[in-house]
């Protein structure tokens, strides 16, 4: 399978920006046969068709899914349940069903008890995206040097996961596998945290008075800018990945609180040798991060790796 078609019709629920982005990325590269759009939102529908994001168009999923032999769930989350439960009986037998959900384990408790037998269930998630929604906001090359973490259910069939990894890794993604609960915690820290983070430093500058909000909009320095960007992420989408990776996002919270009371002291008792102790680690995480091509900011631009070089 390194090259032509790899699944002869794909269903997409969901035409947003991560719908939009793998409907591009497999049509630019030719990678499947036709593509049926599902989406509740006529207004995301009427777009796609605009951009000829697909072959066919319709409000329910449930018909988008007969005959296709790969679906692709790209909603928020917290719709999964009702979406499997919904497209089950019209799903083909031998069908791959997989989604790019920011959470696992409870994307795995809502849509597997719907899984008829013969279909393939194999969860995903693409470490690639933007604060941005809806199809417009999609690009066919979201997904070039970005991993794409499959968490396969015990005894999944090795031939529809490998055909699934060929189509992710021919879009230009490195695909890794995980367990659910560790893909769910190492989540928690590198992206969850960070925007609950990101949602709180804005939400503390909505608060001022009005004269001081004015002015920090208006003299935005770089690290509130970059924190606003985060901040302006999909509302509904980051509701659902707190309310579903619970566990994992407070125990994160906790250590992240116990750390930041130990930043909190040292500059209380002008300990500068802790926070340079600190600050030195961090840039080495910042260096690594570098070194391994995941610092790029989207859209990658031909600079490489993100460190100005
Ligand atoms: N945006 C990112 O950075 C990113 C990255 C990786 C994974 N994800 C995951 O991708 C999923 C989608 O995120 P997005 O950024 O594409 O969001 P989006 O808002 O851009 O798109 C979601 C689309 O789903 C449609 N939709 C919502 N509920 C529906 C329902 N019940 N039935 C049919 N259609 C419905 C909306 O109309 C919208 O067009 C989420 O589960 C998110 O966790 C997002
Ligand atoms: O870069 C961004 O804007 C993102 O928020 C993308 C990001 C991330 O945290 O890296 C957000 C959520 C997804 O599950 C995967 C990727």
């Amino acid at each position: 399978m390194t090259d032509g078609i790899v699944f002869e019709r794909m269903a997409l629920i969901g035409i947003g920006n991560l719908g939009s982005s793998i409907a591009r990325a497999v049509r630019e590269r030719g990678l499947v046969g036709t593509i049926a759009v599902a989406d509740f939102s006529d207004r995301a529908l009427a777009r796609a068709a605009e951009l000829g994001l697909g072959d066919s168009y319709d409000e329910s999923p449930a018909e988008a899914v007969k005959d296709a032999d790969l679906v692709v769930i790209c909603t928020p989350i917290g719709t999964y349940g009702a979406i499997a439960e919904g497209i089950a009986p019209h799903l083909k037998p031998g069908a791959v069903l997989t989604d790019v959900g920011s959470v696992k384990q409870a994307v795995i408790s809502a849509v597997q008890p719907h899984v008829p037998d013969g279909v393939h269930f194999i969860p995903g998630h693409p470490i690639a995206g933007t604060e941005k929604s809806g199809p417009d906001a999609g690009s066919g090359a979201l997904f070039e040097g970005r991993f794409w973490i499959l968490t396969p259910l015990e005894g999944t069939a090795p031939e529809p996961l490998a055909r699934l990894e060929t189509l992710w890794t021919r879009c230009g993604a490195l695909v890794e596998e995980l367990p659910a609960a560790y893909h769910d915690k190492v989540l928690a820290v590198t992206s969850h945290l960070p925007h609950l983070i990101a949602y709180t430093i804005v939400g503390t500058a909505f608060d001022l008075e009005e004269q001081e909000q004015r002015d920090v909009i208006r003299f935005s320095a770089g690290g509130f800018r970059d924190f606003t960007r985060i901040a302006g992420s999909n509302p509904i989408m980051w509701r659902d990945i707190f309310l579903n990776n619970r566990e994992a996002v407070l125990e994160m919270l906790q250590r992240f609180s116990e750390d930041l009371s130990y930043l909190q002291r040292a500059i209380r008792w002008g300990e500068g040798d802790k926070l340079q102790e600190l600050f030195t680690k961090t840039r080495e995480i910042r260096r690594g991060v570098i070194e391994a091509n995941q610092a790029r900011p989207f859209p990658y631009g031909t600079s490489g790796n993100g460190n100005g070089k």
